[in-house]
């Protein structure tokens, strides 16, 4: 088989039946045989499965059974992979050099027909099968050729001897011509079954095989027809692999119903170059297509290539790779490809530091190919292939014979025109620093993603990703928290309950603070780290807003996290970052009218506004914990009622150090005080 087809059915694609199943197979247990023992299950006999079950396929009855096996399915692909396993041969009897030209023909009837002019397969008896000819037990037995050894064919895409036998299988009529000796001989077929034996025409001086078959409706149902537009790209595809050869088109007129010609022939002397020059005709490329070929001396083994670059792309594809090996393609790459771009990647490497361009060193065989439209050829002897699809060369003879073949031509091709050189380079090199920078931006996005998997577990997060407009609440105490969570607008509110008092940092050592729990989760909340790896940028929140009680305890807080802060993350307060929240101390309220006052000067001025002649109840909060969510949310939170005191420096930011000394002193009341007078309000102006 010289398939590029999946053939992965081979190992299980298709379920496995019984080729007749017995009607008693699936039947209970006809008989049953009491158990030797209790901890043992009955022991059941199927008689209806036995050695006679057992069946053995001959010839090509398996073909026909699992056409699927051979060449893939029974679709349209499957199907015309029978005309490429009969180009095949004819292919491989032109690389060995014995035919020049090949004639594909398809009739109205439906008939394809491929002829070649080259040995023609051996008509004579076969010595181990003394009553068949040769052509007879290669047209009717698997697993029979003559490119096994290597004596007949060097380097041959046929690797199996089952290709033209499956054909045989697959159709309803095939005819085979074959011109040698001096004669014209004649043998056919049906559904892989001899109609005659081999018969002598007459004499004749031509030399070839000509195979004329019809694909079995039975196999592939009665619509099936070969497609000139496909058969048609298939011989001309076929023709740029070997430049030894021409390849003459032909086809009933009324079977084409679109561009295709009905006659063509196809010949290209510089092969792959002529291919690719076609291929990129409309395309901006990077400089001239970069060609060769190279034959191993003294044994087997050719490479051939073509590579151009193009900054645009090829149409939809930024870059494309096609290789074959003995003609074959190899969908899924393998050694060849890899060769082909660990030649060019080492050579462009060279090149640039021969230029003395040390960016040289950033790039990789993807950075080169990633670009670049590539075609490779190699022929060599016994090619082993990944699997059994042939999709894939894994050859490492191959590998070596590319990288070889190609590394003085394409130095000798990059020195000899530096301008083109320098800009594929220039190009390539560009690609490269691109691939490393998103490589980085990837790793910070992924940091910054795992960041965000450590957020603190007692944090109540916003929904809002982007930090504009969001707001962290650090409030003091879990009630109170709990009465934040509630009284937050979810979308872009955060809320992190601290518990109990912080560390004061001012005395703490460094190590100290960084061991402290309700810190390192602050800092996980806020997504920032203190000290000199502090980046504005990593804030999660555009406003940090201490929540503390409005008592002597809560200003303590206040002032430790302030503090913190100032030491910690001073951008954060220079750049206006840090608020303080005002609940208020009391609740005034006549009736249904309800006002709220912040501390006793406060109260004094609603008293005389609001309740003049009135007796209101006034309530005092003990803590934030103890307001409903709701009265939190409107006397606190809520932008549109709250106010919140922006924490700045003073303009002297030198008074600092001896001022958080000050607050840092003995008496909680005078650091309270010292933040009611200095925090700046700016209630009115802030929230919109
Ligand atoms: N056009 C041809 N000219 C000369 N010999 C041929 C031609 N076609 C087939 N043969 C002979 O018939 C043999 C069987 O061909 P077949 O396609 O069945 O197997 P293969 O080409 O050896 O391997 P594969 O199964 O991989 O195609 C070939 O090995 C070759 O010896
Ligand atoms: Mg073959
Ligand atoms: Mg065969």
């Amino acid at each position: 088989m010289t398939s590029n087809i999946p053939q992965s059915s081979l190992f299980g694609d298709e379920p496995e039946k019984p080729a007749s199943p017995s009607p008693e197979a699936s039947a209970p247990a006809a008989r049953t045989t009491p158990a030797p023992t209790k901890q043992h299950a009955p022991v059941t006999v199927d008689p209806g499965y036995g050695a006679s079950s057992i069946e053995v396929l001959e010839g090509l009855e398996p073909v026909r059974k699992r056409p699927g096996m051979y060449i893939g399915g029974t679709d349209e692909k499957a199907l015309h992979h029978l005309f490429a396993e009969v180009l095949d041969n004819a292919m491989d009897e032109a690389v060995a050099g014995h035919a020049k030209a090949i004639w594909v023909e398809l009739d109205k009837d439906g008939y394809l027909s491929v002829r070649d002019d080259g040995r023609g397969i051996p008509v004579d008896p076969h010595p181990k099968y003394p009553g068949k000819s040769a052509l007879e037990v290669v047209l009717t037995m698997l697993h029979s050729g003559g490119k096994f050894s290597g004596k007949a064919y060097e380097t041959s895409g046929g690797l199996h001897g089952v290709g033209i036998s499956v054909v045989n299988a697959l159709s309803e009529k095939l005819e085979v011509t074959v011109w040698r000796d001096g004669y014209e001989w004649q043998q056919n077929f049906s559904k892989g079954h001899k109609l005659t034996d081999v018969i002598q025409v007459g004499p004749s001086k031509k030399k070839g095989t000509l195979e004329r078959f019809l694909p079995d409706p039975e196999i592939f149902g009665p619509e099936a027809r070969f497609k000139p537009a496909r058969v048609y790209r298939m011989a001309k595809a076929k023709a740029y692999l070997f430049r030894g050869v021409q390849i003459f088109w032909k086809c009933a007129p009324e079977l084409i119903h679109d561009q295709t010609p009905a006659e063509d022939k196809f010949y290209f002397p510089n092969g792959l170059a002529d291919y690719l020059a076609e291929r990129v005709k409309d395309t901006e490329t990077l400089g001239d297509i970069f060609s060769g070929r190279v034959e191993r001396k003294g044994e087997a083994g050719a490479v051939e290539w073509a590579v151009v670059w193009s900054g645009a792309g090829f149409g939809e594809h930024d870059g494309f790779c096609q290789s074959y090996c003995n003609t074959i393609p190899t969908p899924d790459g393998g050694t060849h490809e890899a060769g082909l771009r660990a030649a060019l990647t080492r050579s462009l490497k060279a090149y640039a530091e021969m230029t003395g361009d040390k960016r040289g060193g950033l790039i990789t065989a993807e950075d080169v190919a990633a670009q670049a439209g590539i075609v490779i050829s190699v022929f060599i002897r016994n090619p082993e292939f990944q699997g059994q699809t042939k999709d894939r060369l894994s050859s490492s003879d191959a590998q070596r014979l590319v990288e070889k073949a190609l590394a003085d031509p394409f130095d000798h091709w990059l020195t000899s025109s530096p301008k083109q050189a320098d800009r594929i380079l220039q190009f390539i090199v560009e690609r490269a620093e691109e691939r490393l920078k998103r490589r980085k931006d990837k790793e910070v996005a992924r940091a910054s993603a795992t960041r965000k998997l450590r957020l603190p577990g007692k944090l109540a997060d916003c929904a809002r990703q982007d930090a504009v407009g969001t707001e962290l609440f650090i409030v003091e105490g879990d009630s109170a928290g709990g009465s934040a969570k509630q009284g937050r607008n979810r979308n872009t509110q955060a809320i992190l309950p601290l518990r109990g008092k912080i560390l004061n940092v001012a005395s703490a050592t460094g190590e100290k603070a960084r061991a402290n729990v309700e810190l390192s989760d602050l800092g996980l909340a806020l997504g920032v780290q203190p000290g000199a790896r502090f980046k504005e940028e990593d804030l999660r929140y555009e406003r940090v807003i201490i929540m503390t009680d409005a008592d002597v305890d809560g200003a303590h807080i206040a002032s430790l996290l302030i503090t913190y802060f100032y030491r910690t993350m001073p951008n954060m307060i220079r750049n206006g970052n840090l608020f303080l929240a005002m609940p208020p101390l009391y609740r005034i309220s006549h009736g249904k009218e309800t006002h709220y006052a912040k501390d006793d000067a406060h109260r004094a001025e609603i008293l005389a506004k609001h309740f003049k002649g009135k007796k209101p109840e006034i309530g005092r909060f003990k803590g934030l914990g103890e307001m409903m969510p709701a009265q939190l949310k409107e006397t606190t939170m809520d932008p549109r009622t709250r106010t919140l005191a922006r924490v700045t420096l003073p303009h002297d930011e030198e008074d600092v150090e001896d001022l958080v000394e000050t607050l840092m002193g003995r008496k909680p009341e005078l650091r309270f005080r010292y933040i009611q007078d200095h925090a700046e309000f700016v209630a009115d102006d802030l929230d919109v």
